[in-house]
C-alpha cells in the first residue's frame, strides 16, 4: 500500500485552488488535488500525510441523546429533568446528540449526494469560481501555506443566512450550486426548520443554567444572524492510518448543528486526555456542538469542543455543519448569573473579528483561538 503515495505534482488535472495571505502579507494561490478524484484511482499523494502521528482513539462512546419532545413537554417533571442532562451533556462534553427534533433530512441527504455524484466538471460549473480567501465555496478549508499537510476532504461552503446577503469577497458570484437544481432549496428549508430548533436549544441551554432563558437567543438578531453551512465529504481513503479527514479544531460558532451519513464513527473528540471515538446512531439524530462563541457567552461554563474527523478505508462520509452566529457586527461577552463573586474569564469580543482572527490564525494545534476573548 506505502507505495501508492505519490508526489502531489502528479495530480494536475483535478485541483482546488486555495487562496491565502501569507506570512509577508502577500495573496498566494495554489492548487491542491481534489480528494474525491484520488479515491477514484486509489491514489494517496505524500501531502496528505498528517503532520501529527495518528493514535487511535482509545475510546468508543454514544454522547448524551437529548430528547427536543422532553424539552417541550408539559410535563414540568420530564422537562426539569431533560434540562438538567442538557446542561451536564454541555458542560462536560461541549455536545450532545437530539433526537426528536422533528426535522425531515431526507430531501438535504439527497442533493448533497447529488452534488458530490456529480463529475469534477460539472461541479465546478455549477459553483462558479471565486477566490476562497473567506474559506466559502467548492474546496478546502485552513490552507494557509504550499507545505501544510492536507486534510482528505472535499467541501462546500455556502452563506444561508441573512438570506439577502451580497458577498463582496466572492465578487457578487453566488456560491450556491446550480446542480442538482433544488440544492438550494432544499438546503434553505433545513436551515429555516433548523433554526427554530437551535433557537429552543439556545433558551434551554440559559433554562438549564438557571439563567433568564432569552439572554443567550437575545443575541440572534433573527434577520441579522449569520449561518453557514459547510457540506463535508469524505471519500474512502487509501490511507487512513497517515491521513486526517478534518484536521482538529473547535468551532467559531454560536451553536453548531451537525447532520452526518454514510461511515459512522469518524468523528473524534478530544475529552479528558485523550481523543474520543463518537458512536452515532444510524437514524435521525443530529449533534449539536457548544462553539467559541457561546463559550464565551457562558462565560467559560459550557465548552466547546476540540475534535477531528477521521477517514476510513472503504466507506464515504458526507457531514452537513451548520455554524450559527450572532450578527458580524454585534458584540457578545460573558453573561453571568448574578453573583458577584463570579470570576469574569472572558471579555466582549465583536462577532467578526473574533471570526476573522480565528481564520488568520487556523489551523492551530490546540485550542488557542479562543485566547482572543480571554482577560488578561
Ligand atoms: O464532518 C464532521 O463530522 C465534522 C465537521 C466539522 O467539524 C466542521 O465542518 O467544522
Ligand atoms: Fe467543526
Amino acid at each position: 500500500m506505502i507505495n501508492s503515495i505519490m508526489s502531489m505534482n502528479k495530480f494536475g488535472q483535478y485541483f482546488h485552488e486555495a487562496t491565502f495571505t501569507d506570512q509577508y502579507g502577500e495573496l498566494k494561490t495554489t492548487k491542491i488535488p481534489v480528494v474525491q478524484e484520488l479515491a477514484r484511482t486509489n491514489q494517496f499523494p505524500s501531502s496528505f500525510i498528517a503532520s501529527s502521528s495518528l493514535a487511535a482513539a482509545t475510546r468508543l462512546e454514544t454522547p448524551p441523546v437529548i430528547d427536543i419532545a422532553k424539552l417541550h413537554s408539559c410535563d414540568g417533571y420530564s422537562r426539569t429533568v431533560e434540562l438538567q442532562r442538557l446542561a451536564e451533556a454541555a458542560k462536560e462534553w461541549g455536545l450532545f446528540l437530539i433526537k426528536n427534533h422533528g426535522l425531515v433530512l431526507d430531501d438535504a441527504k439527497d442533493v448533497i449526494k447529488g452534488f458530490f455524484g456529480l463529475s469534477f466538471e460539472e461541479k465546478k460549473a455549477s459553483v462558479g469560481s471565486y477566490k476562497s480567501v473567506d474559506n466559502m465555496g467548492y474546496g478546502k478549508n485552513f490552507v494557509k501555506s504550499e507545505d501544510q499537510p492536507l486534510d482528505w476532504i472535499d467541501r462546500l461552503t455556502m452563506k444561508a443566512a441573512p438570506a439577502l446577503f451580497v458577498d463582496q469577497s466572492t465578487n457578487g458570484l453566488s456560491v450556491w450550486p446550480n446542480k442538482p437544481p433544488n440544492f438550494r432549496q432544499a438546503i434553505e428549508k433545513y436551515v429555516e426548520d433548523s433554526r427554530k430548533v437551535l433557537d429552543g436549544l439556545l433558551q434551554d441551554l440559559a433554562e438549564s443554567l438557571s439563567l433568564d432563558k432569552n439572554v443567550f437567543l437575545q443575541h440572534f438578531e433573527p434577520r441579522q444572524s449569520e449561518i453557514k453551512v459547510r457540506v463535508n465529504y469524505y471519500p474512502p481513503c487509501p490511507r487512513p492510518d497517515l491521513a486526517i479527514g478534518l484536521m482538529p479544531h473547535s468551532d467559531a460558532s454560536g451553536l453548531t448543528l451537525l447532520l452526518e451519513f454514510g461511515a459512522t464513527r469518524a468523528l473524534q473528540v478530544y475529552k479528558g486526555s485523550g481523543w474520543v471515538t463518537l458512536e452515532w446512531p444510524n437514524d435521525n439524530s443530529l449533534l449539536v456542538n457548544i462553539g467559541d462563541l457561546l463559550e464565551i457567552m457562558s462565560n467559560g461554563v459550557l465548552k466547546s469542543m476540540w475534535h477531528q474527523v477521521r477517514t476510513q478505508l472503504d466507506v464515504e462520509r458526507f457531514s452537513l455543519a451548520y455554524f450559527y452566529n450572532p450578527p458580524p457586527h454585534s458584540a457578545i461577552g460573558p453573561v453571568v448569573g448574578g453573583s458577584s463573586l463570579e470570576e469574569i474569564m472572558y471579555k466582549k469580543v465583536v462577532v467578526e473579528d473574533y471570526v476573522s482572527n480565528y481564520y488568520k490564525i487556523s489551523p492551530t494545534t490546540s485550542k488557542v483561538a479562543i485566547l482572543y476573548a480571554k482577560r488578561p
